[in-house]
């Protein structure tokens, strides 16, 4: 049943996974990384490929079956399997849970880790501490990408396009400054000049020369302009003489349009282009009037523009000859290649070119990426009907029709992705890391269960029978608390075995979940009530737990019950493929009774014969941990707290670690039943404190080398996440209506900021909100969100923004209140979500311009007319219904037909007093102004614009 993986079918053909991986894609079979599976014919076709292999393979892996049985790894037999073998360091507390501190402060662990290290110095005590010929996450070693390698980034830190490379760069191992692949202003970047040497140090390499810096010349000093102009040997002047600039040698300042001409010397220390080096003379105060030893040759002195960094190598002139043809020569085969469009040209793709953008990319993301003017593609938007401007966010449609009319094929890079290229660019390399384990360095892991089903059939009470069952064997007796997830164990075939259960059931949180790009769960319980049957959301359940892959053991539950029927909850989900054992299937039915805690050892024996049988559970655990985050809060006294499951690795206190937006240092773990711990091994869920902030379920979260690193990467997904959620946000609008909805005032935006005590309601809010309909009119823009009080930065960010606070279940904190009525931020607070929800839909229908309708107040016969050489023409009428006002609208109607529109009760009398309005039956006198054309038997409507309420 379970397929082969490539590094197993590599181990038994005796190569490295590296070279089955590249030997399959020759053949073209696209395989990811070397623990993807791969289909038997492509198995048969790889050891095709190497016929001899077999005997080496024989010899090698019949070494290990004295030591370590290796495990099946197609085990389709739900034989015994090893217990989780306790790894060495974890040896010690024999007894408890291989991780759980016991409740006197046993150094046990610790020392167990100490066991396994190889020189007892206090970092490599850790168990991720690097055993020899371990992979070491971070360090650089063959194959694995090198910092700035993202292929996605045009402006990569290494990039170098006429070589050069990086002589005496920085360190080789860890992420260095400027390799950020989303940042379109790299420290490191160099499209020509031969890298940037010098390492890391931005000053006086960088195309900053200072004077003396290189050959006499000088080059542009920053900040330092000498007014006058020296005489001297011409720095570069890239941009166009100044009046009054600086001059002579090399005193071109700099300045920001100069920037991307400006080459960093490829000389170390080398001061810019010493362009007098290479065309003495050359140089000048490239300006009128500038000071002597200019002439002519100023203009063209600094004038190659290109910071002057050939100049170093004592060939500047041919060099720069060389580079400008090259560049004239792309430029015709650009223009070969542009493409009129509204005025604009624009580079056309051929309709094939693939451009690779990340989630919440701008019109000067994708710019950049087919080396277009971002004001051009701007223009091209709007002859498409799409606003935007250059930086803002754009949804993956928006793309793909702007990709689309330009001839390119855009792509938008999934969050794992996204997550795995902003890895890569700090030299953590996870797939890497699979293809470097050996069998040997695998060992049995937990499987990990959610429990999911239609309302009411029992899944809490399930969870809770599971876990009580548990309590009531182990001798820790103690209470349990709701952390997300626990660890159960029961005795499977004689052996002592776990099972992790994710504490929230239902298949919402399992698919929210999946939908980050997280995969936690290795088996579904799908429970069924026995009385009720199958439901819509049963179903619902079964195809969430399909489309993820995950096997699935059916819980019938509450056979206890009256009426209770199992074997017509078997006929039914046959229906839907879940065909049981004793019908020739591979799914197991389970009775149990949650509510009188029966069934539950069957239940869990079940989940480990369907895991031993489906299931390769096997994780490192001598490596940086790495898992995904279950569920986390902040709480008031310990900050934020995060259940997090470790998926591989091993988790220590101390250790450093990212989990999605927060970061720190691991101060202290607790299990399910508030025990610290010391180490936290594969499928064990512990709860972390020491994050700076809340993570949401279903984040990442990984160990890093340092400190530096998890902060680094907790920006950068800060940054991606608010991007995306930018675009995701953005409610558009159309070139159709834009003018006039600017014209006529009626953009607005309601900006909002959402505080909530825990990342779900605050998610749940925000999500609800953003389904309230309000038209086109209005907009509704969540700026931030986070858990915790409302903080001044909040408030700060209100006053910038105009935006509302609203509090879900948090308040101000210490005087940010007083700061909030200063600025005059209004702040809201909710306990029920649908009060808030309620709210701002009445905010928004506020914001909302008013729509008028046309209510008729009354109309009048004209009996008589008098002519009046004062009033102009009097219509001597009588009300013949409602009220006739004077100063309201009106319109003349003859015979039926509408006369005259616009018109207003200029004067009204009665007799021969004015009257400010007339009632039905009354006679009066109404002006029309300056409207004459009055005839006996017209009749005289009036109306008023009353404002209509929304519905
Ligand atoms: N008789 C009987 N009642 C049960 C059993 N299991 C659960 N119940 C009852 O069924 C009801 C629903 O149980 P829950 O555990 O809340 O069901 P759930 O699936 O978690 O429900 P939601 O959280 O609403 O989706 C409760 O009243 C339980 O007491 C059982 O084995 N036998």
């Amino acid at each position: 049943m379970a397929k082969v993986r490539v590094h197993e079918l590599a181990k038994e053909l005796g190569i490295p996974s590296k070279e089955a991986l590249s030997k399959l894609q020759e053949m073209g079979e696209f395989v990811r990384s070397a623990s993807s599976t791969i289909e038997p014919p492509v198995v048969k076709k790889l050891r095709s490929a190497y016929p001899n292999a077999g005997g080496a393979a024989a010899e090698k892996s019949a070494k290990p079956a004295g030591t370590a049985a290796p495990k099946p790894s197609t085990g389709i037999k739900p034989g015994p399997k090893p217990a989780p073998k306790p790894s060495a360091k974890a040896e010690a507390p024999a007894p408890a849970p291989e991780e759980s501190k016991p409740a006197a402060p046993a150094p046990a662990p610790s020392e167990a880790r100490e066991a396994s290290k190889p020189a007892p110095s206090g970092d490599a005590a850790r168990p991720g501490a690097p055993k020899p010929g371990a992979p070491k996450p971070g360090a650089p070693k063959p194959g694995a990408p090198r910092p700035g390698n993202n292929p996605f980034s045009s402006q990569q830190g290494m990039r170098s396009r006429d070589g050069g490379g990086r002589p005496g760069g920085g360190r080789s191992g860890g992420p260095r400054p400027g390799n950020n692949p989303f940042s379109s202003q790299q420290g490191m970047r160099s499209r020509d000049g031969g890298g940037r040497p010098g390492g890391n140090r931005p000053a006086g390499a960088q195309g900053a020369p200072r004077p003396g810096g290189a050959a006499g010349a000088g080059g542009p000093r920053p900040g330092a302009p000498r007014p006058g102009g020296a005489p001297g040997a011409g720095g570069p002047r890239p941009a166009a003489p100044r009046p009054g600039g600086t001059g002579g040698a090399g005193g071109g300042r700099p300045n920001p349009n100069m920037m991307p001409q400006q080459r960093p010397a490829p000389a170390p220390g080398g001061g810019g282009r010493p362009g007098g080096g290479g065309r003495p003379g050359g140089g000048g105060p490239g300006r009128p009037g500038g000071a002597p030893g200019g002439g002519p040759g100023g203009f063209r002195g600094g004038g190659r523009g290109r910071g002057g960094t050939a100049g170093a190598f004592g060939k500047g002139g041919s060099r720069g000859k060389q580079r400008k043809s090259k560049r004239a020569k792309r430029q015709e085969f650009e223009q070969q290649n542009e493409r009129n469009f509204g005025g604009v040209t624009v580079p056309k793709g051929d309709g094939n070119t693939v451009v690779r953008l990340r989630r919440g990319a701008s019109v000067a993301d994708f710019a950049e990426k087919i080396n277009a003017n971002p004001a051009a593609l701007v223009t091209v938007l709007m002859t498409l009907g799409e606003m935007a401007t250059a930086t803002q966010s754009l949804d993956e449609a928006t793309f793909e029709l702007l990709g689309a009319e330009l001839g390119y094929k855009v792509q938008v890079v999934s969050p794992e992705d996204e997550e795995r290229e902003l890895l890569e660019a700090f030299d953590i390399d996870i797939d890497g890391e699979l293809d470097a384990e050996t069998e040997e360095m695998l060992e049995a892991r937990p499987p990990v269960v959610t429990v999911m089903g239609h309302v009411d059939h029992g899944k809490t009470r399930l969870l809770d029978a599971i876990r009580k069952t548990n309590v009531l064997e182990g001798e820790a007796g103690g209470i349990t608390q709701h952390i997300g997830a626990y660890q159960v164990h029961t005795e499977h075939e004689g052996e002592d075995r776990a099972i992790t259960f994710i504490d929230t059931p239902g298949h919402e949180a399992f698919t929210a979940m999946r939908a980050r790009g997280a995969k936690v769960t290795d088996i579904a319980v799908l429970v069924v009530a026995a009385d009720d049957g199958v439901m819509p959301q049963t179903i619902e359940a079964l195809n969430h737990a399909l489309a993820a892959n995950v096997p699935v053991v059916v819980a019938v539950n509450k056979i206890d019950k009256e009426g209770a029927n199992p074997d017509k909850v078997k006929g039914q989900l046959a229906e839907y493929g879940l065909v049981p054992e004793e019908y020739g299937g591979e799914t197991m039915f389970m009775p149990v009774s949650a509510l009188r805690r029966d069934g539950i050892d069957e239940l869990l024996e079940a989940v480990l014969l369907t895991a031993d049988a489906a299931l390769d559970l096997r994780a490192n655990p001598d490596k940086n941990a790495r898992g995904i985050a279950i569920e986390a809060n902040l709480d008031k006294g310990r900050g934020a707290v995060a259940t997090v499951l470790v998926q591989s690795g091993t988790l220590a206190v101390g250790d450093t670690i990212v989990a999605g937006h927060g970061h720190g240092r691991v101060r202290a773990m607790f299990n399910e039943n508030g025990e610290a711990l010391d180490v936290a091994l594969p499928s064990r869920p512990v709860q972390v404190l020491g994050l700076s902030t809340v993570p949401r379920a279903g984040d990442t979260f990984l160990v890093t080398e340092d400190e530096r690193t998890a902060r680094q990467i907790a920006e950068k997904r800060e940054a991606a996440d608010r991007n995306a959620a930018l675009a995701k946000r953005r409610k558009r609008i159309t070139l159709e209506d834009f003018d006039q909805a600017v014209a006529e005032g009626k953009i607005d935006t309601l900006n909002l900021i959402l505080k909530g005590d825990v990342s779900g309601a605050v998610e749940a809010l925000e999500d609800s909100l953003l389904k309230i309909d309000v038209g086109d009119d209005v907009q509704l823009r969540v700026i931030h969100r986070g858990v915790g009080a409302i903080t001044q930065n909040d408030v700060n960010l209100a006053t910038v923004d105009d935006a509302i606070i609203i509090g879900f279940n948090v308040r101000p904190a210490e005087r940010v209140q007083e700061l909030a009525d200063k600025e005059g931020v209004d702040m809201r607070f909710y306990s029920v979500i649908y009060a808030a929800l309620d709210d701002i839909e009445n905010a928004l229908k506020g914001m909302l311009k008013p729509e008028y309708e046309e209510v008729q107040l009354g109309t009048a016969e004209v009996r008589e007319v008098f002519r009046s050489s004062k009033w102009g023409n009097i219509a001597g009428s009588i009300v013949r219904s409602g009220i006739i006002r004077r100063n309201t609208k009106a319109r003349l109607v003859r015979d039926g037909k509408v006369v005259a529109d616009k018109l207003t009760i200029d004067s009204l009398k009665r007799f021969k007093d004015d009257a400010t309005e007339v009632r039905t039956d009354y006679e009066c006198g109404i002006g029309l102004g300056s409207f004459n054309d009055i005839k006996e038997g017209d009749m005289i409507e009036t109306f008023e614009m009353q404002e209509k309420p929304r519905v």
